[in-house]
């Protein structure tokens, strides 16, 4: 076999009558195909199984995936539950909202939420301070003149995230430092020795939430921090209901971890785009050449409208959360098929978000099909981002943040007289779980 498949494992198997994707490895399953090659595993296994069947997503065990886009109204079912996503990663996303279901969900959501609309993102000023962060970012890569796009996009998502919680200029250092390890807990060995990645990161993990709790300490006492922590805990402190701080802190972790790597990678890919397509740079020159500047709020972005369609499109195409795991509480009819109660779920972003029988060609990178609509934009074209109750909180933040990038980068490369240039390949090095990116040796060229 030509994919990360086990060539021992040949055997079709159902499991609830519904069959397994051979191929699984002891221990680890499916996951080399599912994180290096997740769009020909999906296309392979609706060639050969059709559109219900298992993966083996390795110590997760066994999850039903499907490829009917009946599987996205999952994500409005009452009887579907995000509960799984905590077993499948306890350490780090344990508490959170992504985790919970119906009323401790909305209380904890309704508690947050305000902070992350257009109005709370332009009254805690987040255009004005993202704005000359970005600017400096994208000066320091026309001075280098070459970039490994992935490694310095997840720099600049760190320091935007940092500044967006009003972490002070001192401790910045510290805070990479244990992000880092926190972020080792997505792939750490169950192993709990000193000096392993699951010590570290759980020790990296209290760190942070320790913090976060002083934070919220401050931030009741007025102490003189700004940012959306500060928001965040005086929407919640005026929330119906009492919730514990415990929520408020699992939460900032949340929200740390959310933005960093999918909005890296979107970037990364964006960027890898417009270095593919001359005459989308070239449109998009033009546009931030007519603006004249980055906007900072979100009522000016709608005098972007190509950056709009490159950050929607760029998402399309790369979609950075490619699978989301749910659980069925009840038996469910999914497409043909009925689904036992307690069986464990993929809905496949990816797969939707590239399917033809959502968009019309799929595999093409057109700014056309925003930039040409008349119709507003639909639960399915954002679906990127979920949908339903669980439906990123994040996504006003980051089509402001990835039009700033555009029209900076447009405007600063521009004025030197450069613009991207692909420097190597893209398609080897490729990831998709748990968050989809680019391989983190692309390199762009600016000349
Ligand atoms: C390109 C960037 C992003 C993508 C593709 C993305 C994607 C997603 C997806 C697919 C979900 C739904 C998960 C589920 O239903 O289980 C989600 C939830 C969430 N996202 Fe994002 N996200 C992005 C950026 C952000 C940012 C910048 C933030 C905030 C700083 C954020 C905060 C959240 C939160 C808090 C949730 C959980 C919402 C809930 O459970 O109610 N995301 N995101």
């Amino acid at each position: 076999m030509d994919m990360l498949l086990n060539p021992l494992n040949r055997w079709r198997r159902l499991r609830d009558d519904i069959p397994v994707m051979p191929g699984a490895f002891p221990l680890v399953g499916h996951l080399p195909a599912i994180v290096c090659d997740l769009p020909r595993l999906l296309r392979r296994a609706e060639r050969t199984l059709g559109s219900h069947f298992w993966l083996d997503f390795g110590p997760a065990g066994h999850l039903m995936t499907c490829l009917d886009p009946d599987a996205l109204a999952l994500l409005r079912h009452k009887e579907v539950s995000s509960a799984l996503i905590e077993e499948m990663a306890p350490d780090i996303l344990g508490g959170t909202l992504v985790t919970l279901d119906g009323s401790a969900h909305r209380q904890a959501r309704d508690g947050i939420k305000a902070a992350f609309l257009p109005r709370g993102l332009t009254e805690a000023g987040i255009g004005e301070l993202f704005e000359p962060i970005i600017r400096a970012q994208v000066k320091a890569w026309r001075d280098r003149g070459e970039v490994a796009i992935l490694p310095d996009t997840r720099n600049l998502m760190l320091k935007l995230t940092f500044s967006l919680m009003g972490i002070p200029a001192q401790d910045l250092s510290e805070w990479h430092r244990k992000y880092r390890q926190l972020l080792q807990l997505m792939v750490a060995p169950p192993i709990d020795l000193p000096g392993m990645p699951l010590r570290r990161g759980r020790a990296a993990r209290d760190w942070i939430d320790a913090q976060s709790r002083q934070f919220i300490r401050d931030a009741r006492a007025r102490a003189a921090r700004t940012g959306l922590i500060n928001d965040m805990v005086s929407a919640f402190d005026c929330s119906d209901g009492a919730l514990s701080d415990d929520v408020l802190v699992a939460n900032i972790r949340l929200l740390l971890l959310a933005g960093h790597e999918t909005s890296a990678s979107t970037i990364a890919w964006m960027v890898i785009e417009l270095a593919q397509h001359p005459e989308l740079w070239d449109a998009l020159v033009e546009e931030a050449q007519r603006v004249g500047a980055v906007p900072t709020g979100h009522e000016d972005l709608a005098q972007c409208p190509v950056a709009e369609a490159l950050f929607r499109e760029t998402l399309r195409m790369h979609p950075a959360s490619s699978l989301v795991p749910r659980r069925a509480m009840q038996e469910l009819q999914l497409g043909q098929r009925r689904i036992p109660a307690g069986t464990h779920l993929c809905i496949p972003l990816l797969h939707f978000s590239t399917s033809p029988l959502l968009h019309e060609a799929p595999d093409q990178f057109r700014l056309g099909r925003w930039l040409q609509r008349t119709e507003p934009i639909r639960p399915v074209d954002m679906l990127q981002f979920g949908a339903g109750p669980h439906v990123c909180m994040g996504y006003h933040l980051v089509w402001l943040e990835l039009v700033q990038f555009s029209i900076a980068l447009a405007l600063t490369m521009q004025e030197a007289g450069v613009r991207p240039r692909l420097m190597s390949g893209v398609e080897k090095g490729r990831r998709y779980y748990p968050t989809a990116h680019p391989s983190m040796t692309v390199r762009i060229g600016f000349s």
